[in-house]
């Protein structure tokens, strides 16, 4: 085939191929808003109840929408299915018929699992949240630190903080993403928590990741350190405390400094201010104390593409959105050690996260 020479050389078949990239990439933001859909129909649940794979014709009716949208939610369950959302089989006798089941991806989608991701799904992909996306080239041109300044004139904290509704939609977001974290306390880092005092959840939102600390482990107190609006009116327990406060003023003293998701959050600058303030306090302690950060290291060699496809738009939105970057092992590593800790150990824990132990 021709080439097209002022394209360096690009093959008429292969801008082909790249046209339909565009397009595939064009319609990607579908893979969200159908994931979106799928948890308001609530479809992971009716299939849950229904308690076997359901057909199309039973869903139909589950959903109680019009027969006259049965063959687009064929289409629809289509798209699902080779997204992974959901499983396709044959079942009956003599007359078979296609029926869906649930997967990996949509059992997290019903709503009566405490790890459900629904909250999730919708908190992130909420209108208000990613309006301010769309305005990546202007960000990009002027001098703003964020899209939020670019588009509203405030940062992303500040935007939540005077916006209770989103605020409250994006810790519920959160909230369910800690969920999860109950089988890497109660299995596999059991350790890593077993005999600790006190924990500071700093920058733990509406303490999701510390109900579960503390329920699994009466003995530790757990303190969440957060901004006035995400901890507001939030009920304390026995062990469970809520602190308004402002991180980089100050932290209370504890056996371990926790941070979930907070790091990636910020600069480079912002996350060693906040590490010596830890540092310093496990100083001030007899040298008692450590850090342990939840939240995600880039492994390009390690990771299946898709995971690191995952880290990497993670990256970009946090990049864009709050001025934070996902690091790599050796960018965690500059952190601690200019931080003045000595040692650090790894642990992938569940979806893009893992568990970092960082020692004095
Ligand atoms: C991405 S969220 C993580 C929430 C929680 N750790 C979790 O994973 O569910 C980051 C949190 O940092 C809090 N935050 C931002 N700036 C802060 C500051 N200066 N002091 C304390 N918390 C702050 C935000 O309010 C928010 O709850
Ligand atoms: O929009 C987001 C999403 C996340 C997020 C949620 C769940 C995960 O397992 C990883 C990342 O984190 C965010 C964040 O930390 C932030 O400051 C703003 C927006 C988001």
């Amino acid at each position: 085939m021709d080439t097209i020479e002022n394209e360096g050389g690009i093959s008429v078949r292969e801008l082909f191929e790249g046209h339909g990239q565009v397009i595939r990439l064009v319609f990607n933001h579908l893979s969200a808003m159908s994931l979106k859909g799928a948890v308001e129909l609530g479809i992971a649940d009716i299939i849950h109840s229904h308690g076997r794979p359901i057909t199309l014709s039973e869903l139909v009716s589950a959903l109680k929408i019009q027969p006259t949208k049965t063959s687009n939610l064929f289409r629809f369950m289509r798209l699902l299915v080779h997204m992974g959302l959901f499983s396709k089989t044959k079942v009956g006798g003599e007359k078979e018929e296609e029926a869906y089941g649930l997967t990996a991806i949509s059992a997290l989608l019903i709503k009566d699992k405490s790890y459900c991701l629904s909250p999730l799904v919708s908190g992130i992909l909420d209108p208000e949240n990613i309006f301010p996306l769309h305005f990546i080239s202007k960000w990009f041109k002027g001098n703003d630190i964020s899209v939020w300044e670019t588009v509203h004139g405030k940062n992303y904290w500040d935007y939540m903080n005077q916006n209770p509704g989103l605020s409250q939609r994006f810790n519920q977001a959160m909230i369910s993403d800690s969920e999860m974290a109950i089988f890497i306390v109660k299995d596999c880092c059991r350790k890593i928590f077993e005999g600790l005092g006190s924990i500071v959840d700093v920058g733990g939102g509406n303490g999701g990741f510390s109900k579960i600390i503390s329920e699994a482990f009466p003995g530790i107190k757990c303190t969440v350190l957060d901004l006035p609006h995400a901890v507001a009116n939030m009920p304390q327990t026995e062990n469970l405390k809520y602190i308004a406060g402002d991180m980089f003023q100050y932290i209370p003293p504890a056996d371990a400094y926790f941070f979930k998701l907070v790091f990636h959050a910020f600069g480079d600058e912002d996350c060693l201010k906040i590490l010596k303030k830890c540092r310093e306090a496990i100083a001030g302690n007899g040298e008692r104390g450590k850090v342990l950060i939840m939240d995600i290291v880039i492994n390009e060699k390690e990771d299946k593409h898709q995971v690191t496809e995952a880290k990497l738009l993670g990256d970009t939105l946090m990049s864009v959105s709050v001025d934070g970057k996902e690091r790599t092992d050796e960018e965690w590593k500059t952190l601690f050690l200019d931080a003045g800790f000595t040692h650090y150990k790894i642990t992938n824990v569940f979806g893009l996260k893992s568990l970092i132990e960082v020692y004095p």
